[in-house]
C-alpha cells in the first residue's frame, strides 16, 4: 500500500498552513513533529479527506482520493485530540456507533468490538458508560474506534495527551503493536510519543516539510552533545 502526497498546498484566507508537501508513506509508523501552526492538523485532514488542498494531489496506489467512494473512509482510522466522547453511551454503543460511520458491515460489528476492546484492554467495562472511564481509558477507546474494521492508514493526532507516564506508555505500546500492514501516522509535539516506534520522523514548520528521516539519522546529525535524543534534534531545530 502507497498513500502519495504530491506537491501539496493549502491556503486559507491569510495563511498558507501547507506548503508544496510530498511524500509517499508505505506501511510503518510515521511520527509528525511540529510547533503549533506548523501544519500537522491540515496534513491530517487532507489525509482523511476532510479538506481539501488548494493545489496538488493525493493517491492511494495510483488512484486519485478523491476519486474514491465510501471504499477510502473504510480504510481510513482517526483517532482526534479532544477525547469528544457522549458520556451516556457506554464504550460498546459509542465502538459501534463509530463502526457503523466507517462502514464496518453490521454482521462483524460486535465481533470487531471485542476484538479491539481487548486489544486495548477494555473488554471488562465495555457495558460502562464512557462518563465513568478515566482519561486513559478514554484515550485507549479512541485508539479501539481508530483501529475498529482493520483500518489500514491511521492517524493519531496527539495520542498521549493528558494522560499519566505509565499510560503514555501503554498507548504508545498498543499503537506499535498493533501497526503491521498499516500506515501509521502520529502527529505530536511531545517527542517521546513517537521516539521509540517512529520509524521515520517529519518535521514541519510553518507549512514546509525541513526534515525526513529515521530518527538515528537526526540524532545522528547533533554533534554537541552526548548521547543526543530526538528531544534535542527538536530544539535545535524549533529552539527552545
Ligand atoms: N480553518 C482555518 N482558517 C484559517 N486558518 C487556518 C484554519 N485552519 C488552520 N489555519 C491556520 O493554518 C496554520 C496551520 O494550522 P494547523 O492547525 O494545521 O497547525 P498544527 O500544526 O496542527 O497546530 P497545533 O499543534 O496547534 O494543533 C495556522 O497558522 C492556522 O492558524
Amino acid at each position: 500500500m502507497e498513500l502519495k502526497l504530491e506537491h501539496i498546498s493549502k491556503e486559507y484566507k491569510n495563511t498558507t498552513a501547507l506548503d508544496d508537501f510530498s511524500m509517499t508513506f508505505s506501511e510503518g509508523i510515521y511520527g509528525l513533529l511540529g510547533p503549533n501552526g506548523a501544519g500537522k492538523s491540515t496534513l491530517m485532514k487532507l489525509i482523511t479527506r476532510n479538506i481539501k488542498p488548494t493545489a496538488g494531489e493525493i493517491y492511494l496506489d495510483g488512484t486519485d482520493i478523491h476519486t474514491l467512494k465510501r471504499e477510502y473512509q473504510r480504510l481510513i482510522g482517526y483517532m482526534p485530540q479532544q477525547q469528544a466522547i457522549y458520556p451516556f453511551y457506554t464504550g460498546r454503543m459509542f465502538l459501534a456507533y463509530m463502526g457503523l460511520l466507517k462502514g464496518v458491515e453490521k454482521k462483524v460489528l460486535n465481533d470487531e468490538i471485542e476484538k479491539y476492546a481487548s486489544k486495548v484492554n477494555l473488554l471488562d467495562v465495555l457495558d460502562r458508560k464512557v462518563g465513568t472511564y478515566s482519561g486513559g481509558m478514554k484515550q485507549r477507546l479512541l485508539i479501539a474506534q481508530a483501529f475498529l474494521g482493520d483500518s489500514k492508514i491511521i492517524i493519531f493526532d496527539e495520542p498521549t495527551a493528558g494522560l499519566d507516564p505509565k499510560e503514555r506508555i501503554h498507548v504508545r505500546n498498543l499503537i506499535h503493536d498493533n501497526s503491521a500492514g498499516k500506515i501509521i501516522l502520529i502527529a505530536t509535539h511531545v517527542v517521546q510519543d513517537i521516539e521509540d516506534i517512529a520509524s521515520q520522523i517529519m518535521l514541519l514548520k510553518k507549512g514546509v516539510l525541513i526534515e525526513m528521516a529515521a530518527p538515528e539519522i537526526l540524532t545522528g546529525r547533533i554533534t554537541d552533545k552526548e548521547n543526543p535524543d530526538l528531544e534535542d534534534v527538536y530544539l535545535s531545530i524549533f529552539g527552545e
